[in-house]
């Protein structure tokens, strides 16, 4: 089914074909620091990523997506209990630098907002089958502003030439190593429990919010929206019809509690 993040096959009315967008621990959320809850039992986080993963850039008409398919790429320790494995990385952003994450801090909305996708090995034979079940998804997410140049987007952003179209795929054979897009302080971050933000919207997800923000320059967030929704429907001018704004709207946190691993 079709959907999207604008009229009528827009988040609001994701429910009616994805039943668990309507659900009691949707994400996005926004975080309110005086309410988050400090844990310290939390052992630190183990973010072991090689960068010989050979991996494919798509344009999936919702975001740009790099799949990754490396066993060697693996997450653990912080708030989990099990091993995940990467498996995409995503980002979400705005038609301008005034909005564009799908979490907020205390009402502040970001330019964009970075997703590591990782499924549970230890419990999960596929990522399919993880991406709907209770502990079977971790993002690794981090906020991006506008400010400096940040060199290593550049990796990424050096093929959306190839993706402009809905469905481009590029293939990515460098040395690249997505650890490089992490602010660098990974010992400070938020944590809850919620969902898939995009259809089918499962209730999957252990989202890892790192505090530190990333800097990426005004002309690489610029390149974000230069990726098209669909070659097919142009606009009237005949123009291509960007990909921006495909951040979901906050969900209700319905008593959820947002721990922190720092004081
Ligand atoms: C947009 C893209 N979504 C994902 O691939 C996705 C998968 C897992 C997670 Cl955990 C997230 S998220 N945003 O919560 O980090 C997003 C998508 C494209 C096409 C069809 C369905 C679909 O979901
Ligand atoms: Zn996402």
């Amino acid at each position: 089914v079709a959907w999207g993040y604008e009229g009528d096959i827009g988040p609001c009315n994701w429910h009616k074909y994805f039943p668990k967008a309507g659900g009691k621990r949707q994400s996005p959320i926004d975080i309110d620091t005086s309410a988050t809850q400090y844990d310290g039992s939390f052992k630190p986080l183990r973010i072991h990523y090689d960068s010989h993963m050979c991996s494919s850039l798509t344009n999936n008409g919702h975001t740009f997506c790099m799949s990754v398919n490396s066993d060697q790429c693996n997450l653990s320790g912080g708030p989990l209990e099990d091993k995940y494995r990467l498996l995409q990385f995503h980002c979400h952003w705005g038609s301008d630098d005034t909005k564009g994450s799908e979490h907020t801090v205390d009402g502040h909305q970001y330019a964009a907002e970075l997703h590591l996708v990782h499924w549970n090995t230890d419990k999960f034979k596929s990522a399919d089958e993880a991406i709907e079940k209770n502990q079977g998804i971790a993002v690794l997410t981090a906020f991006i502003k506008a400010g400096k140049e940040h060199r290593g987007w550049n990796h990424v952003l050096s093929h959306f030439k190839d993706i402009k179209k809905v469905q481009g795929t590029s293939t990515v054979n460098e040395d690249f190593n997505p650890k490089c897009l992490l602010p660098e302080n990974q010992t400070d971050y938020w944590t809850y429990e919620g969902s898939l933000t995009t259809p089918p919207c499962h209730e999957s997800v252990r989202f890892i919010i790192f505090k530190e923000v990333v800097e990426v320059s005004s002309e690489q967030l610029a390149q974000f929206r230069s990726l098209c929704v669909c070659s097919s429907r142009k606009r009237d001018t005949g123009e291509d019809e960007h990909l921006v704004d495909n951040f979901r709207p906050i969900q209700p946190l319905n008593g959820r509690v947002v721990k922190a691993s720092f004081q």
